[in-house]
């Protein structure tokens, strides 16, 4: 299958990975990425993040399923495969006494058609450090070697395991925007990541992964809307819930009070903040601490993780 245009780079069908022990790490999973597509695998610890990207990099057969990277099996076809991935491991694990350009050269050797391994420490703002060795880099920097390593073959595919661990704000955006360059550039990355505002603002689309199920999965709006947004307020002295409009009527799914602090849950947060506004306008109140918020993607992960807990059967593609 050729890959122009928009069609699939990554095809997840069905996967299953089963370890020795019998322990079912993924349970039937479906997804897609298209060329020019970040797409985020998150998920709680041990959901099965890592057990699936080593099928998609080749390093493993599925148990069952089929797997396709630019239209070909990772593992049985990994020749042709390879060559046009690049994959950035939780774990560099180079050889501490080498320097950084060392490293590199090194790394270049194995790859056909390596750009020029400055190029490649450049795009990471690795320029500096090509003289000092492996063992002297921060944690921060050994992950900024690990991905111009895994950019060196100017790759189609990028797999990034947690790609901005250990590093502070400023690394983190640094790598953002590179990302967002790679994909701009028609890259296709898979991206596992613990931060979750790290997956809103970088993916297309996301799939939250919990015990080898994908909970839901679309874009980071759509997993959000899954999610009611709030509105917190303080009442002031001799005002009560029961003084506010019918909260249906406004669109308040459901309320708390916690003291004189009330909070409304909405799926229609306009409606509801125009309905309590026009009325304290009308009141003469002045609402404290009023702070309005849409579900954030933290929000929506939480929330996801607590319900399928709680519930029998994971729920499955909520989000085409
Ligand atoms: N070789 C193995 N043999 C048996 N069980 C394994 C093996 N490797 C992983 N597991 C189990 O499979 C499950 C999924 O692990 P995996 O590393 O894929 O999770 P993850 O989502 O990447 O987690 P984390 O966020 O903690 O890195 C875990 O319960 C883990 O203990």
């Amino acid at each position: 299958m050729e890959n122009n245009g928009h069609e699939h780079v990554i095809e997840v069908t069905d996967l299953r990975r089963v370890y020795g022990g019998g322990f079912e790490a993924v349970g039937g999973i479906s997804f897609s990425a298209r060329r020019g597509e970040v797409f985020a695998l998150l998920g709680t610890n041990g959901a099965g993040k890592t057990s699936t990207v080593e099928v998609l990099e080749g390093l493993a057969p599925p148990t069952s399923g089929t797997v396709r990277v630019l239209g070909h099996d990772p593992y049985t076809e990994r020749a042709a495969v390879r060559p046009r991935t690049g994959v950035m491991l939780q774990e560099g694990g180079f050889p501490s006494e080498l320097t950084v350009a060392e490293t590199t050269r090194m790394w270049a050797g194995c790859v056909s058609g390596a750009r020029p391994g400055h190029e490649a420490l450049a795009l990471v703002g690795m320029t500096g450090k090509a003289d000092v060795r492996v063992k002297q880099l921060s944690g921060g920097e050994r992950r900024r070697l690990d991905l111009a390593l895994a950019l060196l073959g100017e790759p189609e595919v990028l797999f990034l395991d947690e790609p901005t661990t250990g590093l502070d704000a400023e690394g983190r955006r640094d790598t953002w925007d590179l990302v967002r360059a790679l994909r701009d550039g028609g890259t296709t990355v898979l991206l596992t990541t613990h931060y979750l505002e790290e997956a809103e603002s970088l993916a297309d689309r996301l799939a939250i992964l919990h015990e080898g199920r994908i909970a839901v999965t679309g874009t980071p709006a759509e997993v959000t809307a899954t999610q009611p947004s709030r509105i917190t307020f303080e009442l002031p002295e001799n005002f009560f819930v029961g003084d506010l409009p019918p909260l249906d009527q406004m669109g308040v799914s459901g309320h708390e009070t916690d003291g004189r602090v009330v909070r409304l849950r909405t799926r229609e947060l306009q409606r509801a903040a125009t309905g309590l506004l026009v009325w304290a306008e009308r009141a003469g109140v002045e609402l404290h601490r009023l702070d309005v918020r849409s579900a954030s993607l933290e929000e929506a992960f939480l929330g996801i993780a607590r319900e399928v807990s709680e519930s029998p059967a994971p729920v499955q593609e909520r989000v085409a």
